[in-house]
């Protein structure tokens, strides 16, 4: 059987984390079905999430404006997995210091928008991941910080903070790891 796998395709990179999630799905021996949301009435038919970066203050604003938000609360209750990247991750927190966030609370931790600096500030790490064999290649974009972990586990840090972390079925980043044609962290997301 297909999985189907939702990209919240209000901004991002919606089609490399397409490809990621068909890749990931393939070395588990398994196909999926990539739909894109847009609109509410999309998720409860979906096994899993992926939340890609952009503006996480757009983003937002078009989900609780769609009626998609609740719909993503009760697919996390429902105990399916989402993989939230960068405004995905921000979007997803408890906290994001922002009142132009209003964030979902499904990854108990907070955030500081843009921390990491701005586009210039932008960088590339190495990184050792909790789960993953060899270190993962990750490319941060005026990314965020996670200065507050609560009841979450932090899978990955650079330079001292945490980069990586996952409350229950929501694995969240602050760097995106569609972009380097590596789909471990996807595998992670959605299948271990
Ligand atoms: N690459 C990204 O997703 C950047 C996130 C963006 N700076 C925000 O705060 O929404």
């Amino acid at each position: 059987m297909s999985l189907t796998a939702g990209v919240v395709a209000v901004q991002g990179d919606v089609s490399e984390h397409a490809g990621a999630i068909e890749s990931a799905a393939q070395s588990h021996g398994e196909t999926a079905e990539v739909v894109e949301i847009r609109q509410s009435g999309i998720v409860p038919d979906c096994d899993l999430l992926a939340i890609p970066g952009g503006e996480s203050t757009t983003i937002s604003r078009l989900l609780h404006r769609e009626g998609i938000a609740p719909e993503i609360q009760e697919h996390v209750e429902a105990g399916k997995p989402i993989l939230a990247t960068c405004a995905g991750l921000i979007v997803c927190s408890s906290d994001a210091n922002d009142d132009r966030v209003d964030t979902l609370d499904l990854l108990d931790v907070s955030v500081k928008r843009n921390a990491f600096g701005r586009q210039k500030d932008s960088f590339e790490a190495n990184l050792d991941v909790d789960g993953l064999d060899d270190p993962f290649h990750a490319v941060f974009i005026r990314a965020p910080v996670i200065d507050e972990v609560g009841d979450a586990d932090v899978l990955a840090s650079w330079d001292g903070r945490p980069v990586a972390v996952r409350d229950g079925p929501v694995l969240g980043t602050s760097f995106h790891p569609e972009l380097t044609g590596d789909s471990r962290i996807h595998d992670l997301a959605f299948f271990e």
